[in-house]
């Protein structure tokens, strides 16, 4: 199939850097949200980080340029009419996206493909709800999306491989690395890392280290680039505990049980970097622990 048109659902920054990469690499896209204001937000983002490229020189000004010029945005689901590729990545919960998709199927080619950007939730079970289980992926970028080089590919127990194949050569055209993950909770990057971040809240929780001591130790101890509780501000501190909820519902096993301490900061609305508090306050000029 060939895919020019890609329609985003989700602005946030996840749905921002998938827009950023998809129009640089030439594709048409229309990013789409429930707030213009999140819209408005996205444009901002993504000017800055691809001016961020050409100052590295690792695009021109012109790739930029014409990079900005081949995004458009909408509030509206129905102008995603025309899309060959719908990558759906709004907020972290299943009654979210399943509505996004119940929304959108009436405006939709027969042929579109649909896929998700979810980090944890069942591909086949949103497959199941939709009119076209076989087209329907998930297509799981990773935080900062310019920047990592892998997406995890998820086939549904009906997904078909001329849709698979589809989407790989989009992945191809990204200049990124496919990963073929099956469809189990939180997939293969999210079943490893989670867990480590949610031991690390723990870590806190019991009082063993403080903010800055967990995450310099796993800095300098073990070379992360980024400490625990300081990634887990960066990807959201919503979409951490969410996603633990996913591996603790879907596996039925304690050892996924979200830490307290972890819904605790979700419910004050410290969701990390995106609220400017979470293990951090980022208010001021520098970072500073809030344990
Ligand atoms: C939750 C899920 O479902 C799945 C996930 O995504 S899990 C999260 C996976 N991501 C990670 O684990 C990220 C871990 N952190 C890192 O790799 C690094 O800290 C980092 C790349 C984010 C920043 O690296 P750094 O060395 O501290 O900063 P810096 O030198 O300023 O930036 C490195 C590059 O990232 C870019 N960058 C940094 N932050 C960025 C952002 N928010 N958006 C876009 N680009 C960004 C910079 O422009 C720079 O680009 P070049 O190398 O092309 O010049
Ligand atoms: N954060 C990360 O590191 C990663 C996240 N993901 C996944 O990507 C998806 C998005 O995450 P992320 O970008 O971090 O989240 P954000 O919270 O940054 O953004 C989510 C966006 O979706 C919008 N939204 C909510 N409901 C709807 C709707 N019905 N229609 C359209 N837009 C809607 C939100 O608007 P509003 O704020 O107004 O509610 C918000 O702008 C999630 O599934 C997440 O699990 C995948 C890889 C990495």
């Amino acid at each position: 199939m060939n895919i020019q048109k890609v329609g985003i659902v989700g602005a946030g920054q996840m749905g921002n850097g998938i827009a950023h990469v998809m129009a640089l690499a030439g594709y048409d896209v229309l990013l789409t949200d429930v707030s213009a204001d999140a819209l408005e937000k996205a444009m901002i983002v993504m000017s800055g980080n691809l001016e961020r490229q050409v100052s590295r020189g690792k695009i021109t000004e012109d790739e930029h340029k014409n990079a900005l010029a081949q995004i458009t945005t909408t509030q509206k689901l129905s102008d995603l009419g025309d899309c060959d590729l719908i990558i759906e990545s709004a907020t972290e919960r299943e009654t979210v996206k399943q509505a996004i998709f119940e929304d959108l199927l009436p405006h939709l080619k027969p042929e579109t493909i649909l896929t998700s950007n979810t980090s944890s939730i069942s591909i086949t079970r949103l497959a199941s709800r939709t009119d076209r289980p076989e087209k329907f992926m998930g297509f799981h970028f990773m935080n900062p999306v310019p920047i990592m080089q892998l997406v995890e590919l998820i086939r549904g127990i009906a997904t078909d491989e001329p849709t698979y194949n589809a989407c790989k050569e989009v992945v191809e055209r990204l200049n990124k690395t496919a990963a073929s993950a099956e469809d189990f909770p939180a997939f293969i990057v999210n079943r490893i890392l989670m867990p480590m971040i949610n031991e690390a809240v723990y870590t806190l929780y019991e009082g063993v280290g403080s903010v800055k001591s967990i995450d310099d130790s796993m800095k300098l101890g073990a070379n992360h680039p980024m400490g625990p509780l300081e990634l887990a501000d960066f990807i959201g501190l919503d979409t951490c505990l969410a996603i633990m909820n996913v591996l603790h519902d879907g596996l039925a096993d304690t050892k996924y049980r979200p830490c307290p301490l972890l819904t605790k900061y979700v419910e004050a609305g410290w969701l990390g970097r995106k609220t400017q508090r979470g293990f951090y306050d980022y208010r001021g000029d520098v970072p500073v622990p809030t344990r």
